[in-house]
């Protein structure tokens, strides 16, 4: 996968350069660009906002230099695919959907991201990620390259606002990105956690010491009963949905409550 970058603050992007994302881009599945938008500007200023049509407070960002900037990036070539690729799905499931690029524009008037849709954007070859300042981008920016066929997805990280798309793009490339075969430390961690296939909150964890300030875990994760271990797993998985999530258990497939005692 390739991830492209468009920003005004390209050293705020340079922690995906590091940790985790880091090593997957060094030959890995991941290929991340940093773009400054200011490079497709060709004023003396490097102008990118201008006040808004209609009035209003801010300033908003110019079409015509996104514009400039996404030509260039959504016609790249798409990431040259080793072979043994070829139908690499990733944990998102489901084969490649082929190269055609996802233009991603972090709103707070976007969908919300959700494990499902960061699962489905694992499967992709190339995103590119549009980061708005300001009041955001001139709206036409999205009608634009939707008219054109290419797939546009306005994505929020959640109810609240921010000072810039940035720090979402952040946190939608490492939800995105650590779905990707060799990028997570251990593939099997994807499967138990919070907003996971269960569709249930991660159970608490615990470690050593087992007495810790008069605290001590339930004495079934001492049992060496592995099945008495997965179903109080399950139960506690369920109670902390219950009370933190109630919106998570209506939508909750009420096979997959039992599935800890099959997995027995
Ligand atoms: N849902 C999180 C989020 C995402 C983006 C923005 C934002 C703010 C200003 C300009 C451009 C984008 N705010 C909140």
């Amino acid at each position: 996968m390739r991830i492209d970058v468009v920003t005004i603050f390209p050293d705020y992007l340079r922690a995906l350069e590091l940790s985790l994302i880091g090593r997957a881009t060094t030959g890995g599945p991941l290929e991340i660009g940093i773009h400054d938008l200011r490079k497709w500007t060709h004023d003396r200023h490097r102008t990118v906002d201008d006040t808004p049509i209609g009035g209003g407070a801010g300033m908003v960002m110019k079409p015509d230099v996104w514009g400039e900037a996404l030509d260039e990036l959504l016609s790249a070539p798409p990431p040259a695919r080793p072979d043994h690729e070829a139908d690499q799905g990733g944990q998102g499931g489901g084969p490649s959907q082929g190269g055609a690029p996802v233009l991603i524009i972090p709103t707070p008037s976007g969908e919300v991201l959700t494990q499902r849709i960061a699962e489905d954007l694992a499967t992709r070859e190339h995103l590119v990620m549009a980061c708005g300042r300001y009041e955001g981008i001139d709206a036409r920016v999205a009608e634009h390259y939707a008219s054109r066929g290419v797939e546009v997805r306005e994505l929020s990280i959640g109810d609240y606002v921010l000072n810039g798309g940035e720090a979402a793009a952040l946190v939608i490339i490492e939800a995105v990105a650590r779905l990707l075969p060799g990028v997570l430390g251990n593939p099997d961690s994807v499967v138990e956690e919070s907003h996971g296939a269960s569709g249930l909150l991660e159970y608490p964890v615990h470690t050593r010491p087992v007495s810790w300030r008069g605290l001590e875990p339930d004495p079934a994760l001492l049992s060496g009963d592995h099945g008495r271990i997965r179903r109080l797993r399950r139960d506690q998985a369920i109670a902390r949905t219950a009370q933190r999530r109630p919106d998570l258990i209506s939508r909750l497939d009420p096979a997959s409550l039992d599935s800890a005692d099959r997995a027995a």
